[in-house]
């Protein structure tokens, strides 16, 4: 066994490299009257050309936090430290073209290049579409503010480009849509609408965190379809956090598994399924009723993320887990560790591997 994830500075600068975006050491620490809470703490993650990571975890194991940390937006208290690698590459954009590096940390989280890159290279889509507009412009105004930032300076081709951009996500009546008031639209439509404007300024990376938890389930499938049809088009590299591991199936090409402020289990998704090493993996793979195999019980985890601080030593899943031994697992923090190429678990059991047993 043998603790390596690939190398950001190595791996980005090679010729040809279909890396974009390295996240190296991320932590996201609050420091809070009661003390210091831990909610990333020590993440890598590796996101490539036109390919969709899935990060996946149930709530409170810090999914949104790490996202808000990739554009700079982390509330205070909030401390960012760590690498996030990204490689400039969107003239439009305000990218020097040249595939130059730059670290997102070490920017100033309100400067004009972070500015240039949020809504520009890197976009995002929230669950709730409202966060992202303003309810006092309509949609059109909205969608053309981020054409003009990150596009065009010539009004009437951003124009044009909002609309066609409102086409191509599905909107039923666009020229009146952009017209329209945020509230005025259905939320699905509010959900095209906000993809609409994240990919208008065409970013090279679209976060989507739980862009779908709060529609019905055809809704859902819409949406989820025009996130992978939009991706195959433009090749968008797509970041798809999620607490449901189904959508996982359906988007993601390599899948983060994460517990408690780190990634316990990496890996490509048909291994993900097919191959799970880690307790707390497998156990979220029993708890839906698809992949769970008919004979088996579907089970939930007992219990649910511990609060980040002032957390025992050893492993973080160690109070939910039925591989636990007291004394062993409990005794220092559990390196990350490579089982096989590509394929990395946090577990010091993670050896054994998945036989399609009950995971115990
Ligand atoms: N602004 C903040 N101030 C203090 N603690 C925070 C803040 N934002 C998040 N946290 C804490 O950080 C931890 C991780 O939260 P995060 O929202 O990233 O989890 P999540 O996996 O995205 O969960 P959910 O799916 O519910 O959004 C949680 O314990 C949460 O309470």
């Amino acid at each position: 066994m043998s603790v390596e994830m690939p190398n950001p500075s190595m791996t980005m600068g090679q010729k040809g490299d279909d890396v974009i975006l390295e996240v190296k050491d991320l932590k996201v620490h609050f420091h809070l009257d009661e003390g210091r809470l831990k909610s990333v703490d020590g993440v890598d993650l590796v996101i490539r050309k036109g390919k969709t990571l899935g990060i996946v975890g149930e709530s409170g194991c810090g999914k949104s936090v790490t996202s808000q940390a990739l554009l700079r937006i982390v509330p205070n208290p909030g401390k960012t430290e760590g690498e996030i690698l990204l490689k400039r590459q969107n003239e439009a954009a305000g990218g020097s073209g040249t595939g130059d590096v730059v670290d997102l940390v070490k920017l100033d989280p309100v400067g004009k290049e972070i500015r240039s890159i949020r809504g520009g290279e890197i976009a995002m889509i929230f669950q709730e579409p409202m966060k992202a507009f303003s309810p006092i412009h309509t949609i059109g105004n909205q969608i053309m503010e981020a054409i003009l930032l990150h596009r065009t300076s010539d009004k009437k081709e951003a124009w044009d480009i909002a609309l066609e951009t409102l086409i191509s996500v599905g909107m039923s009546n666009p020229e009146q849509r952009l017209n329209e008031y945020p509230h005025q639209l259905s939320g699905g439509m509010r959900q095209r609408a906000m993809i609409a404007m994240a990919l208008a300024s065409h970013p090279n990376i679209l976060i989507a965190d739980e862009p779908t938890t709060a529609l019905d389930v055809t809704v859902q499938a819409q949406v989820l379809k025009l996130i992978n049809d939009l991706k195959e088009k433009l090749n968008t590299s797509v970041i798809f956090i999620t607490h449901d591991l189904g959508v996982i199936a359906e988007m993601s090409d390599e899948v983060a598994v994460m517990y408690l402020g780190k990634v316990v289990e990496y890996t490509d998704v048909d291994t993900l399924f097919y191959g799970p090493r880690h307790p707390y993996t497998i156990a979220l793979l029993h708890s839906i009723p698809s992949v769970a195999r008919r004979s088996e019980r579907l089970e939930s985890i007992d219990g649910s993320v511990p609060y980040p601080m002032n957390l025992p030593a050893g492993c973080g899943f160690y109070s939910r887990c039925k591989k636990a031994q007291s004394g062993v697992c409990n005794v220092a923090d559990i390196p990350l560790v490579k089982v096989k190429d590509n394929h990395y678990v946090r577990c010091l059991f993670a050896e054994e591997p998945y036989t399609g047993g009950d995971g115990r």
